[in-house]
C-alpha cells in the first residue's frame, strides 16, 4: 500500500464534508489486507468528517465499511431493497438513516443522485455493476462526479488491464478518465477530496 498521509480533521479550502458513496462486496472476504482497506476506508471517512453512504448492509466488507465509519464518527445512510434487508443483514449494520427501495436499480439512482464522489473497493458482480453503472453514466455525460476505484493488492489490475484494451481498440474514447485508481485507501481519499474541490 502507498504512503498517502491523511490527517484528521478536513482540508482547508476544501469543500466542506463530503456524501461518499463507497461500493463493495456484501460477502466475506478471505483476505485479511483487504478487509482492513475496507475498514481504513470506513474508518478515514469518519475522522476526515465525511459522511458515508452505501449499500446499507451488515455483512461481509459492507459491514467493515460501515462499522468503522461508525467507530469514527461518520454519519451514514444506508440504502437498500426490501428484498436484501435481511440476506445483507442490514439488522447488523450500525446506526444508520436507511433508506428501502423497491429494486436494485431505485437503490443506484438514489446513490447516483445522493453521492458527491465514489469509492469501489473489491467486490462482486454487484460491486462490478455498480462502478459499470457510475463509470458509464460518466463516459455518456450524464454526470460527472468522481469514481475511484481503490485497487489493495491489485486486485482491480485485470478489470484496468480490460479496459486498456478496450480503448486500444477505440471502443472506448473517452478525452478524460472515466475513472481514477488508488492503489490504498489513504490515496483514495486524498484523491477524492481534490477531485471535489470547486473550481476556482
Ligand atoms: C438486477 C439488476 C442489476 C444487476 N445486478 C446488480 N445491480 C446492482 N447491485 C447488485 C447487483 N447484484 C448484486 N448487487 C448488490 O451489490 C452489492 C455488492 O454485491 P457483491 O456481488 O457482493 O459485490 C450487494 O448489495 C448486492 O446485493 C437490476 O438493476
Amino acid at each position: 500500500m502507498s504512503s498517502t498521509t491523511v490527517e484528521a480533521g478536513l482540508p482547508r479550502g476544501g469543500r466542506g464534508p463530503l456524501e461518499i458513496c463507497v461500493f463493495c462486496g456484501a460477502g466475506r472476504c478471505n483476505s485479511p489486507s483487504i478487509v482492513a482497506a475496507a475498514r481504513a476506508t470506513g474508518s478515514l471517512i469518519g475522522r476526515r468528517g465525511h459522511r458515508l453512504l452505501y449499500g446499507g448492509g451488515g455483512s461481509g466488507l459492507m459491514g467493515e465499511v460501515a462499522w468503522a465509519a461508525a467507530e469514527h464518527g461518520a454519519s451514514i445512510r444506508g440504502v437498500i431493497p426490501h428484498f436484501l434487508y435481511e440476506r445483507e443483514r442490514a439488522i447488523a449494520a450500525p446506526a444508520q438513516e436507511l433508506h428501502l427501495t423497491d429494486t436494485l436499480l431505485k437503490r443506484k439512482e438514489h446513490m447516483l443522485r445522493s453521492a458527491d464522489v465514489f469509492l469501489a473497493l473489491p467486490g462482486g458482480f454487484g460491486t462490478l455493476d455498480e462502478i459499470l453503472e457510475v463509470i458509464s453514466a460518466t463516459y455518456l455525460g450524464v454526470h460527472a462526479k468522481p469514481m475511484i476505484i481503490v485497487n489493495p493488492d491489485g486486485v482491480w489490475d485485470g478489470f484496468i488491464a480490460l479496459v486498456e484494451t478496450l480503448a486500444g481498440l477505440d471502443l472506448i474514447t473517452s478525452p478524460t478518465p472515466v475513472f481514477h485508481t488508488a492503489d490504498s485507501p489513504e490515496e483514495a481519499m486524498a484523491l477524492a477530496e481534490r477531485l471535489t474541490l470547486p473550481v476556482a
